[in-house]
Formats: C-alpha cells, structure tokens, sequence
C-alpha cells in the first residue's frame, strides 16, 4: 500500500533524512515511526506526502510512482495527512472545517455519508458543528483535524503526533479512535507516546538522527534494551 525505498530529503544545503526506507503492507493497519525530536519523522512523513521534495530515493502509493507528484495528486491516490499543527481554520464553524476535507472527487460523492460516520465517531462534534473551530478544547481541535482527513476518504491516514499537547485522559480517547478507525483505514502513526504507539502498532520503525536505526513488530521494538533504555524509562 505505502513502501517508501531509500529516501533522502534536505532542507536547501542541509540533508535530514538519508536512505529512509519504511512499509505499509497489505495486512498491516497500523505502523508507527518513533525517534526523538528532531529526529526526521515529520520530514519523511512530509517526503511521502508531497509537502517536501524529495532528493533521491522513491515513493509508491497504491502501486503507483509518487515520487514527483504534488501534494493533492497524493490525496488523490488516497494518503492524506493529518499534521502536527492541525491547521484548522480557527475562525470557520467546526462543519466548514470538516467539509473542507472533503475535496477530492471521490470524497465529494460521498460526502454526507462521511460526514455520518464522522459524526459517529466524534459524536461531540455533531453537538458543536455550528460552533467557531477557535472555541473547541484542544482534544477537540484534534478530533476535527482527524475527521478533516477522514472526510478526504483515505485509504491511508497519516497522523503526525496526534496526541501532542493533549491532556492524558483525552491521549487515551485519541489512542482508543484510531484503534477504530484501523478497521477501515491504514494508519501510518507518528509519535512522542511511544508506549502506547508501541501498543497499538503492528509494525514500527525507530528513527534517529535523520536515519532508520531499526523496525520490527511493535512487540519486538518494545523489547529491545535501545527503545527500552531511551524511550520508555519515565
Ligand atoms: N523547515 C525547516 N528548515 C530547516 N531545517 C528543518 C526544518 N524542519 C525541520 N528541520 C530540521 O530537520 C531535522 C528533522 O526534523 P523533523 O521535524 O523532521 O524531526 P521530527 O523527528 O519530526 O521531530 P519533532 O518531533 O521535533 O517534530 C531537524 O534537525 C530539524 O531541525
């Protein structure tokens, strides 16, 4: 579904990612990216989604070359990202938000019945849909950011640190729905929680220092005396 093969990414002279390499198969639901800040998760994430370009290497979405292609063409091959920032449009009702997702064709034709089962997913946000984005709690605000790329109908969801600045409780809730959104979509997850990443993912890969220091089962990364030692010690 997702293989990205020895990628590279700068930022002008600087080069932060070298010779990345990650998968999402067939059988996978959710896969993770752990690493430290700075680590270059948002960057490769950023790679993949055509939001940076890409020095060397290569993409392939859905058995499709997207190395090149452009931010909406690699919606349209069905991988939409969820970014870090969320980047809500604070001023308009939380249902303008959510409809602004709904923009590629695929997701235009079924844009009420998407809106269901967002609305069942978040029922608060069916409750707050005429209320301005601006005036939701920070849970909230990521659960609009989430439904946004779920009404893009995606068959790949890439979700950069949902949980940040969340309180523990509402990382929980978080955690809990994209464990339901999984049934139906692939989850490439990015995150600072990495238990709980750990957990809930079938595969992951460690990133450090712009370079992929290890991947395997979330079970097996949880085991190793690296991860154990520099990331899951409170
Ligand atoms: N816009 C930018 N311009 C220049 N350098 C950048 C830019 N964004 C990130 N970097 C650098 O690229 C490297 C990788 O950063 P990146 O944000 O991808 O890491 P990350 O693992 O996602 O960390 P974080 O969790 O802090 O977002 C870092 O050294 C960072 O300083």
């Amino acid at each position: 579904m997702l293989r990205v093969e020895d990628i590279d990414v700068s930022y002008g002279d600087i080069q932060v990612v070298w010779d990345v390499s990650l998968e999402i198969g067939e059988d996978e639901d959710i896969v993770a990216i752990i690493g430290p800040n700075g680590g270059g998760k948002s960057t490769t994430l950023n790679a993949i989604s055509g939001i940076k370009s890409i020095d060397d290497g290569r993409v392939t979405i859905m058995g499709e070359d997207a190395t090149s292609l452009k931010k909406h063409e690699i919606v349209d091959l069905g991988f939409v990202q969820v970014p870090e920032e969320r980047n809500l449009f604070p001023a308009m009702t939380v249902l303008e938000n959510l409809e602004m997702g709904a923009f590629p064709k695929r997701a235009r034709d079924k844009q009420e019945e998407t809106l269901r089962e967002v609305f069942e997913l978040f029922p608060v946000l069916e409750e707050k849909q005429d209320q301005q984005a601006q005036n939701l709690s920070g849970g909230q605000q990521q659960m609009v950011a989430i439904g946004r790329g779920l009404m893009a109908r995606p068959k790949i969801l890439a979700l950069d640190e949902p949980s940040s600045g969340l309180a523990p409780k509402i990382v929980d809730r978080v955690f809990e729905t994209i464990d339901q959104i999984s049934s139906d979509t692939k989850i490439l997850l990015i995150e600072q929680h990495v238990d709980l990443a750990l957990n809930l993912a079938e595969r992951a890969y460690l990133l450090e220092g712009g370079r992929m220091v290890t991947s395997g089962s979330g079970d097996e990364l949880a085991d190793s005396e690296h991860v154990k030692k520099a990331y899951l010690q409170d």
